[in-house]
């Protein structure tokens, strides 16, 4: 507790120092692998905003992924005061489940920010899913959490949620049916799916077992991100949005048989992160549109 308490008064200080007067951010947004660019649609002025490495605020851990910068920066975006996560953490740097979601922790601390969008790059495993394609996450499957590894695990912050938090409604239907209105407003073609996130611990890609395992457990998509903050952000009352960027068709079909007789390249769809990136950048730009506006209606 007294990490969250020294972070946030640090950060209230920064803030009010660069502000002057009241800036009260409604919504954090968290940027996923390759998909920073959501930072151009904060103002470059009126007034100036205020980015703050992650180095400098205490507590906060720095991430190591490519496509992950490190820094927290306070501005408006389409005139709606917010505050944005560019770099996220993740559990397979090392990271506890504390350090990731502490921003999280922070900011509910300081008072304003009661909303989270999240969005990140996930493998498509729903066969109808492309690369390229968008799915507004409507459920999760915390696989990790079934094993203890759960972001709530430990003494309750009772003063923030209750300690059994139903989870069954966890993504806000308002949010989800603003984002397909905005989709539609905004002429953006990519097709946008609504589905399930299978969140895994990574940092490896899934076998072609485990591909099917998640299809058969009811998993749309897959991705290594994303469930701890979205649990966090439900134990802070927030109303949450999460956006996947379909990176690529997870390799579902058993492996080659040594007893077939012709060898098929082996090299069929595999997973890299050069390739999340990649798609990142095609259809990031959509993102950031989608975002920003629904930023707009907060
Ligand atoms: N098949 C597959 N495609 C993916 N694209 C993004 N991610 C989420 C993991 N992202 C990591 C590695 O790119 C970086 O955090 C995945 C994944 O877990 N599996």
């Amino acid at each position: 507790r007294s990490i969250i308490h020294s972070a946030a008064e640090f950060l209230a200080a920064r803030v009010k120092a660069h502000f002057l007067d009241d800036f009260r951010p409604r919504v954090l947004i968290i940027c996923g692998s390759g998909l920073g660019g959501i930072s151009n649609k904060i103002s470059s002025d009126d007034p100036k905003p205020l980015e703050i490495g992650y180095d400098d605020i205490p507590g906060f851990k720095k991430s190591t992924v490519a496509g992950h910068q490190g820094a927290l920066i306070f501005g408006k975006m389409n005139g709606v005061p917010v505050v944005l996560m560019n770099g996220r953490l993740h559990g397979y740097e090392g990271h506890y489940l504390f350090e990731i979601t502490l921003p999280i922790r922070v900011l509910h601390h300081m008072g304003d920010v009661k909303q989270l969008i999240v969005t990140n790059a996930a493998g498509g495993i729903n066969p109808k899913f492309e690369p390229c394609d968008l799915m507004c996450i409507y459920d999760h499957i915390n696989l990790p959490g079934f094993a203890g590894l759960h972001p709530l695990k430990g003494s309750n912050f009772d003063e923030t949620g209750p300690r059994f938090l139903p989870l069954s409604d966890a993504y806000d239907l308002g949010l989800r049916k603003l984002l397909f209105k905005k989709k539609q407003e905004l002429g953006i073609d990519r097709p946008l799916h609504e589905g399930t996130y299978m969140y895994v611990s990574g940092p490896t890609f899934e076998t072609r077992a485990e591909s099917r395992l998640i299809r058969q457990l009811g998993g749309d998509a897959v991705g290594m991100s994303t469930v701890p903050e979205i649990i966090i952000a439900r134990h802070c009352g927030w109303r949450v949005l999460a956006l996947s960027l379909i990176t690529n068709k997870c390799v579902i079909d058993p492996p080659p048989s040594a007893l077939e007789t012709e060898q098929p390249p082996m090299d069929q769809g595999i997973a890299s992160h050069a390739e999340v990136l990649e798609n990142g950048k095609k259809a990031s730009l959509d993102v950031e549109l989608l975002v920003a506006a629904v930023v707009s209606e907060l």
